[in-house]
């Protein structure tokens, strides 16, 4: 069966979507969302008796919040309605919503009342969807914040209003919902950027639509099932010599820890031998700690690796740019982190290097190194991740992930994915060092660059998620411990693989 539960749309192919179903939808899709929306609100507040505030705009979104409100009045809920805007002025269907819920019996008021004595059962934003077209202010402002205030659950119809839907970017005054049911499918500012702050839990309602409606999608939610093929048990018939070879280049002067850390993940991702070459000339010759990673000058890397992390504390002396140019030259998978990415966002020679390589790249910039790659600033890559993200991938020709709060993963071919598993706890020195670590893992196990790439990032934000869980974080949460943590999560998944009849075991080694 054809599921789209998990795809993203873009703002643009759902006005597709929207144009090919509105004029023959039966029931209209309008009608659709707001019964999907009354009862998800149901679901969410129950049988607790205090009435619904419902806060209608002047568009479509505003007719959503219309039909809701009839729906949710038939089932005998209490509902009070504000609506300021000329009804005379709503677009066809929302007239129509708006009509059919006075034709119910349904009252309006024009401005936001005050809280009755036992409180709102839920507030809901049906004020603007995807029609935002700039900075919520005035009126609307004054009623956003208002509703921010209630101590009730915050439900937004399709997307919180003053949320940019493609870029997660807050426009002005943003409603804060604790819960957003979106329409048709997911878009991508409900899950990067400010987004998930601004959208608390999010129900995807499909409305019912039919799979030739779908306009063909290019952004996927990251889960298991993506790379779940590449999580084979092992033949026990096997060394370690199957398993790879990583190589990770960096720990310069004042950051071998960051090397060491990529080391580690590697390691404990089931590598079979992990090498870090460090830059520090006083570097240590042993991690005592994980006496199993074998250390080297950073000119000493063996020559046969499955796969090369390069960045990790790399520094940009001289130094580390020839190393770096040579790494490119390997015609091996390579990861670029960190003072990798700086460097070639200034040398016109390493960016051709890079767009040159056969072999794989992968490239894992937060927001201020893709700023430098981009020659950019950091707030014009967070005003739109998912392009940013794309134009790397493009520029190089590379793999990336641009990394934060719903991690980006770009294709060269224009494809992309946003992960969703993490939590802020991970914003601590070392973690980006982690997931180098882990892509350079899978990379050396042979898995193909785009699998090891989303399984990576999904693992280091389910390891994070975990240790929440336990009540180590977010607070405090540490990168060694996310290695740990990873560890155990992978090796989950890799059971749950296993019960899996469409994932068969190897015959024969991998290599
Ligand atoms: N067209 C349809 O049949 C469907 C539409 N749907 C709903 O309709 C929404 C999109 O509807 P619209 O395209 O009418 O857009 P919206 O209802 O999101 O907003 C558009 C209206 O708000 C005004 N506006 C935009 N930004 C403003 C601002 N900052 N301050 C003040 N006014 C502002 C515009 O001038 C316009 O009048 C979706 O998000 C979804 O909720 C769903 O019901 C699915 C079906
Ligand atoms: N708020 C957040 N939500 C989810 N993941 C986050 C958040 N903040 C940071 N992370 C993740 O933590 C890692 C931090 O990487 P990075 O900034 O490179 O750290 P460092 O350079 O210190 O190693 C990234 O993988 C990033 O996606
Ligand atoms: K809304």
């Amino acid at each position: 069966m054809f599921s789209t539960a998990q795809s993203i749309y873009p703002v643009r192919a759902i006005r597709e979507i929207e144009d090919q179903l509105i004029p023959s939808a039966k029931p209209s899709l309008m009608e659709r969302a707001g019964r999907a929306a009354a009862e998800d609100a149901v679901r969410l507040i129950l049988d607790r008796p205090a009435a619904i505030l419902i806060a209608c705009g002047p568009g479509n979104n505003g007719g959503d919040g219309f039909v809701m409100a009839r729906q949710l009045a038939q089932a005998g809920r209490e509902v009070v309605v504000a609506f300021a805007a000329a009804p005379e002025r709503l677009p066809a269907e929302a007239a129509k919503a708006h009509a059919d819920y006075l034709a119910a019996g349904g009252t309006i008021v024009s401005d936001l009342p005050a809280a009755p004595a036992n409180g709102w059962a839920l507030v809901v934003d049906a004020l603007f969807g995807i029609g935002l077209a700039r900075p919520v202010e005035g009126r609307y402002a004054g009623w956003i914040n208002a509703l921010n205030a209630q101590p009730a659950p915050r439900m937004a119809l399709d997307v919180p209003s003053g949320l940019d839907a493609d870029t997660g970017q807050p426009l002005g005054t943003t409603f804060r919902a604790t819960h957003t049911t979106t329409f048709i499918a997911l878009k991508p500012g409900l899950l990067t950027n400010d987004g998930p702050d601004y959208c608390g839990e999010i129900s995807v309602q499909r409305l019912d639509i039919e799979a030739p409606a779908w306009v063909p999608v290019r952004g996927q939610a990251i889960r298991p099932a993506l790379f779940r093929a590449h999580l084979r048990p092992r033949p026990r018939n096997t060394h370690k010599g199957i398993h790879g070879d990583a190589g990770i280049l960096g720990g310069n002067t004042g950051m071998v820890g960051a090397a060491l850390l990529a080391g580690r993940a590697a390691l404990w991702l089931g590598t079979g031998r992990v090498y870090v070459g460090l830059l520090d000339e006083y570097g240590p010759s042993v991690d005592c700690s994980q006496p199993e990673l074998m250390l080297r000058r950073a000119h000493a890397l063996p020559e046969r690796l499955s796969a090369l992390a390069v960045g990790p504390g790399l520094g940009t002396q001289p130094a580390a740019e020839g190393l770096l140019a040579a790494a490119l030259g390997r015609p091996v998978p390579l990861v670029l982190d960190a003072d990798a990415l700086n460097l070639i966002g200034t040398d016109s020679a390493l960016q051709s290097a890079l767009a040159a390589r056969e072999a794989p790249s992968v490239l894992t910039p937060h927001p201020a190194e893709a700023a430098r790659m981009l020659g950019c600033d950091t707030a014009c890559v967070q005003a739109d991740r998912l392009h940013a993200a794309l134009e790397i991938a493009r520029r190089h020709r590379a793999l990336v992930v641009l990394k934060g709060c719903g991690s980006i993963v770009a294709t060269p071919d224009e494809r992309w994915f946003i992960n969703g598993t993490g939590h802020p706890g991970m914003a601590t020195a070392g973690m980006g060092d982690v997931l180098t670590g882990l892509v350079v893992g899978l990379l050396a196990q042979s898995w193909p660059a785009e699998s090891a790439l989303l399984a990576a990032v999904h693992l280091h934000g389910a390891a994070a998620d975990r240790l929440a869980r336990e009540g180590i974080g977010p607070v405090g949460l540490t990168a060694s411990e996310t290695i740990d943590a990873a560890r155990g999560v992978f090796n989950g998944w890799l059971i749950e693989a296993q019960r899996d009849p469409r994932i068969t075991p190897p015959q024969r080694p991998i290599r």
